[in-house]
């Protein structure tokens, strides 16, 4: 099936999430929200100065620069009196500006003997407004600061502390099952004999999950036996979706697919992306499925390119476009037309500007390319060659998936 064909399927049709609970806010970062979130004070709460210095009422006479100073205005303590034309206030950086001031001097630009504060040279005089910042320059009172399915950030967190909401309605976490599958898998904590290796894709899937911020929920190793495959499967059946590592392809022992069949649907098979070919994606009872190839990149470049959005939608989230642009290749690339390939690599500074490098080896079980590269860069189906500085598209890692 062409990439963009799955891309489609996969997210067509997805039912979120709607069950809701309320957290404190600090527990609500990586949390998608329930409800808008409307600001029920205005940030800042009042009127108040940007800079350490004095705050001016010059009444009809701009170009004054010889004020009284009746009193101070700090930070938590304002001055509470309004003022009158020639008077001033020392005023602190973030202390309420009192009635009747207009403007701020920083205290650098003026010399002070006894009550009396003078702005030092003419070019120092602040214009009306400077070194103000109106109530309300943030967020109003009222305004809607936050919809509902918005995937909270660290700045939202401190957005929604500066209007004091304290507790927030956010959707249920997404439940994620995921086991690997293989009789060459052994635990990271031990031996390994001959022909065995190290569970690595299951350590990889709950860290992609974990990053997202929904629930993971670790089925283990499974080895290639279809009562065992059938047992996993149907623990995973109070969950929203499961995903698998490992067994999708054609060989002897791959019985990840037949297993399915037993206990729910294949939607589709075989996706045309380098590297994930063999790609499974299907439901058993509520519950979605994606069978993940078990080369390690396989499942890495798969989850992000086709699990991860659908995730996001069923968590209740929009999931981000990808953001995709062109940069020169410092390097001639080549493949064989028919699937749409996936290289790691990085951006890099180059003499004229950004540019980009597949990183070492590209073999789909070297993950030693996942951890070094910063991008992807994606070469169409039917491209079989890239010349060195030829533009190719490319998508950073480091961009949101979700909106
Ligand atoms: N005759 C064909 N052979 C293969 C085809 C094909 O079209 N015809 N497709 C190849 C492609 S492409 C891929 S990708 C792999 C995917 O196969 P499976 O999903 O069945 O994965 P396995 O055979 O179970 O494992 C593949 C590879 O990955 C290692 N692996 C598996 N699980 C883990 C894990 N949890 N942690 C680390 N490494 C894991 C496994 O040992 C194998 O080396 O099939 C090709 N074959
Ligand atoms: O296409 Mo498979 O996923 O590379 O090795």
């Amino acid at each position: 099936m062409p990439l963009a064909e799955a891309r489609q399927r996969i997210v067509a049709d997805l039912s979120p999430v709607t069950d809701l609970e309320t957290v404190a806010l600090a527990e609500a970062r990586h949390r998608v929200l329930a409800q808008d979130i409307v600001a029920s004070v205005n940030v800042p709460s009042a009127t108040n100065s940007s800079m350490d210095g004095y705050a001016l009422c010059p009444g009809n006479d701009e170009t004054r620069r010889e004020y009284v100073q009746v009193g101070q205005s700090l930070a938590g303590h304002p001055f509470g009196q309004a003022l009158e034309a020639g008077q001033c206030v020392r005023i602190t950086t973030g202390a309420v500006v009192p009635e009747g001031a207009d403007r701020v001097v920083i205290q650098e630009n003026v010399v002070t003997q006894g009550d009396t504060v003078t702005i030092a040279a003419a070019d120092d005089l602040p214009g009306v407004e400077a070194n103000i910042r109106p109530a309300g320059e943030d967020i109003a009172k009222q305004d809607t600061i936050f919809q509902a399915g918005r995937y909270v950030r660290a700045p939202d967190i401190a957005l929604m502390a500066s209007i004091g909401h304290a507790h927030v309605k956010v959707l249920r976490r997404l439940r994620v099952a995921f086991f690997s599958t293989g009789d060459e898998l052994r635990p990271i904590d031990g031996p390994l004999a001959v022909g065995e290796i190290y569970d690595s894709n299951r350590y990889g899937l709950a860290a992609m999950i974990a990053d997202l911020g929904l629930e993971g929920v670790d089925l283990g190793a499974v080895g290639d036996d279809p009562a065992a495959l059938a047992q996993a499967f149907d623990k995973a059946r109070d969950c929203d979706v499961l995903i698998t590592s490992g067994g999708v392809s054609v060989g002897d022992a791959d019985h990840v697919l037949d297993v399915l069949k037993t206990r729910g649907t294949i939607d589709f098979w075989k996706v045309a992306i380098k590297p994930g070919k063999p790609l499974a994606v299907g439901t058993i009872g509520n519950t979605r499925f994606f069978g993940l190839p078990g080369n390690p990149v396989s499942t890495a470049v798969t989850f992000i390119q086709l699990v991860r959005p659908a995730l996001v939608a069923l968590a209740g989230g929009q999931p981000a476009p990808a953001l995709r642009f062109e940069l020169p290749t410092t390097q001639a690339l080549s493949k064989r037309a028919g699937r749409e390939h996936y290289l790691r690599a990085c951006i890099e500074p180059g003499p004229n500007g950004l540019c980009v490098t597949p990183v070492g080896h590209q073999g789909s079980g070297v993950m030693r390319s996942m951890s070094q590269a910063n991008a992807f860069v994606v070469l169409k189906a039917e491209t079989e060659h890239v010349d060195p500085d030829a533009l190719v598209a490319v998508e950073p890692f480091a961009q949101s998936v979700w909106q």
